[in-house]
């Protein structure tokens, strides 16, 4: 079976695959200290409870930090008897090569992104990934990833605004109502909600603008469902774009090595 695994600044997320379809999905915060072997304790009993008896021989990673690579390598290593394939290293081949400016790596989600939304999409994608930032990632017509934008994430933003004044608490995001807020946190969720709500719009608007073709827009990430609720921001939803392009970056190395 293959196991993918996203890392993000935040959580990282591991899908098992039987065939085409993605058995379970668990979330676990990303710890750069965690070690093998508590990863391995962590999964093996989540899949006793789901009575999986799963026999990874595949697993292929993205991670945005660096550091906890080295771990899950231990993990493929001691517990599935496996080298696992790590986006973004030179042994991982892409089905199409991201055109970059000379000398950037772009984040290995991204490429991942770029990878799912080509094959369900067929190009001319812009993929809006809400994680620890919230990130366009656009996909050419012939599949590479060729940019995007970086903005700070969601949850950064109400962090942020927590921290630096003393006055405001700490809210959890939801769609408000009104925009005009008659209390402190309906005041915050309408500043995050409609501000990314607003954000997402001029975004995509001028990078379809300055892309000068028609484009779809894919929203993926937990908050994406969020945001669909405040108009027409994406033409589809799709929570497990990133490993499905894992998993097509997987079929496709494995292709070419036979
Ligand atoms: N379904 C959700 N509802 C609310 N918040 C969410 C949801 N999914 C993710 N988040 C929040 O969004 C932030 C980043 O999400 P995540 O996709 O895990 O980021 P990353 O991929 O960068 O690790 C986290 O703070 C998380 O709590
Ligand atoms: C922008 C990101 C931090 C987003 O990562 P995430 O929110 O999933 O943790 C990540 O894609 C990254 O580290 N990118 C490297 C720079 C680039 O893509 O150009
Ligand atoms: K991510």
């Amino acid at each position: 079976m293959l196991l993918t695994i996203d890392c993000g600044n935040t959580n990282t997320v591991f899908s098992l695959w039987d065939g085409e379809t993605i058995v379970q999905t668990w979330r676990t915060s990303t710890d750069h200290r965690r070690t093998a072997d508590q990863y391995y304790v962590w999964l093996s009993t989540l899949m006793q409870v789901r009575k999986i008896s799963a026999d990874v021989r595949n697993v292929v990673i993205s991670s945005t930090v660096p550091r906890v690579v080295f771990n899950l390598r231990v993990l493929c290593d001691r517990y599935f008897d496996c080298r696992p394939l790590v986006v973004g290293k030179p042994e991982c081949r892409l089905p199409v090569p991201p055109r970059v400016e000379e000398g950037v790596r772009p984040g290995p989600d991204r490429l991942a992104n770029a990878a799912g939304a080509f094959q369900r999409h067929g190009g001319d994608v812009v993929v809006v990934d809400f994680g620890t930032a919230t990130n366009f990632d656009v996909v050419a017509s012939d599949g590479a990833y060729v940019g995007g934008v970086i903005a700070p994430g969601v949850n950064l933003s109400l962090e942020a605004l927590h921290q630096g004044a003393a006055a405001l608490p700490h809210v959890d995001i939801s769609r408000p109502e009104r925009v005009i807020g008659t209390n402190t946190v309906a005041c915050i969720q309408s500043g995050v909600f409609w501000g990314y709500t607003g954000l997402i719009e001029g975004i995509t608007q001028r990078i379809k603008a300055e892309y000068g073709r028609p484009m779809k827009v894919i929203g993926t990430g937990g908050l994406a469902a969020l945001f669909a609720q405040a108009g027409d921001l994406f033409d589809e939803i799709e929570d497990d774009l990133t490993m499905y392009g894992l998993r097509v970056i997987h079929d496709y190395n494995l292709a070419i090595a036979q």
